[in-house]
């Protein structure tokens, strides 16, 4: 499985949004979208997970600073179906990131580490990006 692809220098402020459009493998068991300051400073780890870890159908989200993991927090929707493309959008304000999912899902995850700027996002795991819009 290749590495995704890392973005840096994406200079993204509070009330910008992220579009990532991107293929779902078929088969997929889990893929990763990381958004933050760099790759040991995450704000949101969103970890979409088919079958991994013992999660089945279900989305972990964690934080990452200077290294060491936050809490997960886990959502209830699941709107993924394998071998599909896919749109997410992130936005974040000094308090919270929004994640928007397909079929009008949405949901919050704490902005933990107060990072006003998004430089850093990566990809890994069963997913392929096909575009990012910064809008
Ligand atoms: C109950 C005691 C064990 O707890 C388990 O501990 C696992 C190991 O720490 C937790 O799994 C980790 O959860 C992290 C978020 O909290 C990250 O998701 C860890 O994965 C990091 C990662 C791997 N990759 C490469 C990748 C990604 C997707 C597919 C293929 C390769 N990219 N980022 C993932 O390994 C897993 O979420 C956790 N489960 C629970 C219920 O807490």
């Amino acid at each position: 499985m290749s590495r995704g692809i890392v973005c840096t220098n994406m200079g993204v402020k509070a009330g910008k949004r992220i579009g990532v459009k991107g293929e779902i493998a078929a088969g997929a068991k889990s893929f990763v979208l990381n958004l933050g300051k760099d790759q040991a400073n995450v704000v949101l780890h969103f970890n979409p997970r088919f079958d991994a870890h013992g999660d089945v159908r279900t989305i972990v989200c964690n934080s990452m600073d200077k290294g060491e993991w936050g809490a997960e927090q886990r959502e209830s929707a699941f709107p993924f179906q394998e071998g599909t493309n896919v749109e997410i959008f992130i936005t974040h304000d000094p308090s919270n990131l929004t994640i928007a999912l397909p079929n009008n899902h949405q949901f919050k995850f704490p902005n933990r580490l107060g990072l006003q700027v998004i430089d850093f996002l990566n990809a890994d795991g069963d997913f392929t990006i096909k575009s990012i819009q910064l809008e």
